[in-house]
This record gives C-alpha cells, structure tokens and sequence, in this order.
C-alpha cells in the first residue's frame, strides 16, 4: 500500500494510520470535518497531507489511492461514501472501522451500486473511551482481534488486502456475517456501555450527587470507565444496531428481576449461586485472554 487516505482522523483512524507508518513508508492523506484536529494530526506526525469534504479536493486526494478507510461515526457513511463515489478508481478498496456491520454494508451496497465489490466492511475490536487524534497509539490493534464482514459480492483480493493491513497492523483477522457481528457486538460491547452511561447518568442526576462521587472508588470506576466514551459515537452505534441491542437489554431486565427477586426473597444461597457462576465465568474469559 502505497497511498491510502482516511476519513475521519481520529483515535480509530489514527491509530490505523501511527501502525501502518511505523511498518512501513505509506504516504496516508486524512479527510474530515474538522480543520484543527487535521492539522493536529499532521503536527503529531499521524498523517502526511490532508483535506476538507470540498468535491474537487476530495477528487484531487484520491488520485492513485489504493485503499479509503472510513474511521468516522457509523451514521457519516452515506455521506462520506455519497462524497467518494464520483471520484472512486476501480482499483481503489474502501474499507471501515465501524462498530456495527449490517448498517453500513446496506448503506455501502446502495450508494457504491456496482462498486459494492470494492467495498469490505472491518471493525478493530479495540478502543478507548477516549476521542480524537491525540488519544491514537501505534500499538492500539497489537494482539487485538479484527473482524472483516465480507459478502458473497466483495471481492476477495479487497478482502486480502485489507486483512493483510491489519495484520501489518499487529492484529489477529477474523471473518464472518454483518449480522452475527451485530449480534455478538450488542451483546459484549454495545449493552455494557449503555448500562455503563445509564448508572453514571442515574447517579449524576441525583440531589446528593456530588457526594455519591466523592465516594466513589474503583469498583465505580471500573464499571463505569466506558461512560466516558464518545457521546456522538455511542448515539449511532446504538441507534444502527437498535433490534439487537433492545433484545440484549430485554435479557438483562431479566436477569435484574431475577436478582431482584432473590434479594427481597432474602435468598442468600440463590444470590451467590448467581454471583458464583458469574465470578467464575468472568475470571475464566480474563484468564483465556491473557
Ligand atoms: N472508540 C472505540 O473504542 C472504537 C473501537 C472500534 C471502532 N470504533 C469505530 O470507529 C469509528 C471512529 O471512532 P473513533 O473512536 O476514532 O472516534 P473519534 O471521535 O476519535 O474520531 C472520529 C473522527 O471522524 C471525524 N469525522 C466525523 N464526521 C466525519 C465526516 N463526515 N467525514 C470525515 N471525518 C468525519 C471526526 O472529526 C473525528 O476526527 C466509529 O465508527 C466507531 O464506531 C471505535
Ligand atoms: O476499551 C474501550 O473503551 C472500548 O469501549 C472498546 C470497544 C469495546 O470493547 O466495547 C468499544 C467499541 C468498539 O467498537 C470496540 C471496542
């Protein structure tokens, strides 16, 4: 990859781009709405040119591009795609980081027409609750896993190549459907961090506020670290993958009641069977990731 040009500098697509430069010597042009945090980028040595959303510059930046990553949150990809599409070589593979698949590829499918073969869809299964460009780290994606939604139309060289960077990027590669990714990622991404902003939101609107914070230590921050995240972010990723995550937070309601039933029942043996099969559980996944 020689040329590659990035929508959407952020801590996602900065990252992607501090990897692949430390790799090797690709030349990566980034694109989006905010002027300042561009030339941020450039002065941190994360990107080597770039450009506003105008139609001729968009047109000049993807001269000779091999490869567009779109890093932006997941409801800019029609218009960023809508911006690419007049100006999209044949030779050109577009791919995305975005937290939900099954949006995006139909989005993808209706404005590239044709063109949808060029397209792979990608999530890095790695972040922060941080934003933005200062947040991104050349070792972000090392050891992480990365999930490639290809369809029965994309083309396989796109999807080789695009895998290839990744792994160039340090991460492990994995394939499958847009919508088991959706349902994996409501699941262990998605319901957490809504659960996460709602207990801090819950807490924060409270009379004694500020006293339940001074109090809080790390069992609230550990829970609570990804109530930070992006709130523009958070608001199109839970409105994309909106069935899944509904029935995700219909499954925890009652997981809640059943809780809630043994503590007014007093069932204390009920209560930590449960705590038991959960502690052993979560112990065991930390234990396999190392
Ligand atoms: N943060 C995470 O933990 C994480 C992890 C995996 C995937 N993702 C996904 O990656 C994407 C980027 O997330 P991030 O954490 O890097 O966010 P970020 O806020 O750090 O960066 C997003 C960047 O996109 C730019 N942008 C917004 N609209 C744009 C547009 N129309 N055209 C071009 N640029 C535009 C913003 O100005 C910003 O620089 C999102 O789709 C998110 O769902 C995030
Ligand atoms: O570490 C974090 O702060 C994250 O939220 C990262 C995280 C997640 O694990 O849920 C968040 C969203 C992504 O799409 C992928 C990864």
């Amino acid at each position: 990859m020689k040329k590659i040009v990035i929508f959407g500098v952020g801590l996602i697509g900065g990252s992607f781009a501090l990897a692949l430069k430390k790799a090797s010597a690709t030349h990566i042009t980034g694109i989006g709405r905010s002027q300042e945090s561009l030339q941020e980028a450039l002065k941190l040595g994360v990107i080597d040119a770039f450009s506003d959303t105008q139609e001729a510059n968009i047109h000049a930046a993807l001269q000779d591009t091999d490869l567009i990553m779109i890093a932006a949150p997941v409801a800019q990809t029609a218009s960023i795609l809508q911006s690419i599409k007049p100006h999209l070589s044949s030779n050109t593979v577009i791919t995305d980081a975005g937290s939900t698949k099954s949006d995006v590829l139909a989005c993808a499918k209706e404005v590239l027409g044709e063109q949808f073969n060029q397209f792979v869809g990608g999530h890095p299964i790695a972040g922060a609750e941080k934003s933005g460009v200062t947040a991104a780290m050349s070792d972000l994606y090392a050891g992480k896993n990365i999930v490639l939604t290809p369809t029965a139309e994309t083309n396989k060289d796109g999807v080789a190549v695009v895998a290839e960077l990744w792994r160039t990027c340090g991460a492990n590669v994995s394939e499958m459907s847009a919508e088991t990714h959706d349902g994996i990622f409501a699941a262990v991404s998605h319901l957490p961090h809504l659960l996460a902003f709602a207990l801090v939101d819950d807490i924060a609107s409270r009379p004694n506020a500020a006293q339940l914070f001074s109090f809080a230590a790390s069992g609230f921050r550990d829970f609570t670290r990804i109530a930070g995240s992006h709130p523009e972010m958070w608001r199109d990723i839970s409105l994309a993958n909106k069935t899944a995550l509904l029935s995700e937070l219909d499954a925890y309601q009652n997981e809640l009641s059943q809780l809630k039933q043994l503590l007014t029942n007093e069932d204390g043996a009920g209560l930590q069977a449960l705590f038991n099969r959960a502690s052993t559980a979560r112990n065991a996944w930390a234990k396999n990731r190392q």
